[in-house]
């Protein structure tokens, strides 16, 4: 399983997700969000990420020339679209700056069914994306709500690695390791105050997804490894 802590604007938290082997940074730049970050603070804050870590910027209905202005100050590895943004939309902001992309859906019990979001994904898929995030619906905000939705509209057979999102925290992440998905991601669950997160936090956190690391592994053994 993956972990994505996401909503960083202190540059001692980065370091400390570092430490604790987190895989990926979320950086919001998404100015309404208390957690949001300037372009100066981004460029502060993705420096200070080692290798082999990833940097995730996170936008919210960003427009192209804004995009562009982001990759030419601020050295991230991976695009996610947390808003209204349509699959060819994605496909055509990502691929302007030469990035992978990840798309956000906020699933709505009344709404969906995990027919309609296998359908969704596929779409995202189809598209060009690298994987599909799974997030709550809020009718008053696009993300970062610390809520949960039911786990079981996620599906069995989706056409991308899933990154479950939503009110995750470090007593309710043992319960997602049987779900279908690739990887978590937690905002307000390892923070104090909103963008100011709590190293406790994030290490319990850490230690509930990764006790485990290799017990669920769905690798087989390479047939031509010799013992
Ligand atoms: O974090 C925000 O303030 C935010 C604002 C607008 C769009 C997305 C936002 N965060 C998205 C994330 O990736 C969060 O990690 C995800 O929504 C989960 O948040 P939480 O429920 O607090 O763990």
């Amino acid at each position: 399983m993956h972990v994505k802590f996401c909503g960083f604007t202190q540059l001692s938290d980065v370091q400390t997700a570092a430490q604790l082997g987190a895989d990926a940074v979320g950086l919001v730049f998404y100015p309404p969000s208390p957690r949001a970050v300037t372009l100066v603070q981004a460029k502060t804050l993705s420096a200070s990420v080692p290798a082999f870590m990833s940097v995730v910027a996170l936008v919210v209905n960003m427009h192209q020339d804004e995009l562009i202005e982001l990759v030419n100050t601020v050295s991230f590895d991976i695009i996610q679209f947390h808003g209204d943004e349509t699959p060819e939309q994605c496909q055509q902001l990502a691929s302007s700056i030469n990035k992978r992309w990840i798309k956000a859906l906020r699933i709505n019990a009344e709404q969906h069914t995990p027919d309609s979001v296998r359908a969704q994904i596929d779409k995202f898929a189809a598209a060009g994306a690298s994987s599909i995030l799974l997030d709550a619906y809020h009718p008053a905000a696009y993300g970062g709500t610390g809520q949960r939705f039911d786990w079981n509209l996620i599906p069995q057979d989706s056409s991308l690695p899933i990154i479950l999102a939503g009110g995750l925290d470090a007593e309710n992440v043992a319960a997602t390791l049987d779900l279908p998905i690739y990887a978590v991601d937690v905002s307000g669950g390892i923070e104090k105050d909103k963008g100011k997160k709590d190293a406790a936090k994030m290490r319990a956190f850490m230690k509930a997804v990764k006790r485990d690391r290799w017990q669920n592994a769905t690798l087989s053994e390479p047939s031509n490894l010799s013992s």
